[in-house]
């Protein structure tokens, strides 16, 4: 199960980015190319652990998340909302902060009203900071956040998020250090 996964984590470079260790790997930077059986190897994956006919939107959070929800997207025929990082001033347009173990930011949700029935899909849930402020956002927009998935998850950052009734979908857990990637589990396992 996941197996292209798996063994792409493994493979990940780790560089620093401050004090934080950083893995690069396609599905969370795109570089140094995304293998598409690896995508539809992790969509088709996502399919078997939610309902996607409950929900009205695909919700992703530029730029990372995008190629996996695309992937569900036309799969599915659902609709993709992307969370924007910069500003396109329409009508209902909600603001939201972003931090990350390095990085702050500002984020922008356009195309959700309230009664919306979504699932939030990213690439990495590390602190949990982006996927916190979302879910809460959402919540204040009347917007049901059915589900939350993750491809990639480390950390401990998916505890705050399930403070927020929600409890993540996370495909693959890795540990990073210095040398490099360890799985540490995988969704189903155990
Ligand atoms: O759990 P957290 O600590 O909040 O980190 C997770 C977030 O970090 C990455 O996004 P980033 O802002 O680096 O943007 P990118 O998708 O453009 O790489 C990733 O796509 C998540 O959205
Ligand atoms: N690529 C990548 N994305 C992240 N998002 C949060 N942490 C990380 C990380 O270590 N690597």
């Amino acid at each position: 199960m996941l197996e292209r996964l798996k063994s792409s984590l493994i493979n990940s470079p780790v560089i620093k980015r401050g004090e934080y260790n950083y893995f690069i790997h396609p599905i969370s930077d795109g570089v140094p190319s995304i293998d598409p059986r690896l995508v539809e190897e992790i969509a088709d994956f996502i399919l078997t652990i939610t309902d996607m006919e409950e929900v009205d939107t695909v919700v992703t959070i530029e730029a990372m998340g995008i190629p996996v929800a695309i992937a569900l997207s036309l799969k599915t025929g659902v609709p993709l909302t992307i969370i924007r990082k910069r500003p396109y001033y329409l009508e209902g347009e909600v603001e939201l902060s972003q931090s990350t173990g390095y990085s702050k930011g500002v984020l922008y949700i356009n195309g959700l009203k309230k009664g919306d029935r979504v699932i939030i899909v990213d690439d990495v849930i590390s602190t949990g900071g982006t996927l916190v402020a979302l879910i809460k956002a959402l919540k204040n927009m009347g917007v049901e956040v059915v589900d939350v998935i993750s491809v990639i998850g480390r950390g401990t950052g998916y505890l705050q998020i399930k403070e927020h009734g929600v409890e993540p979908k996370i495909l693959v857990t890795i540990d990073v250090g210095e040398k490099g990637v360890e799985i540490k589990n995988v969704f189903g396992d155990k």
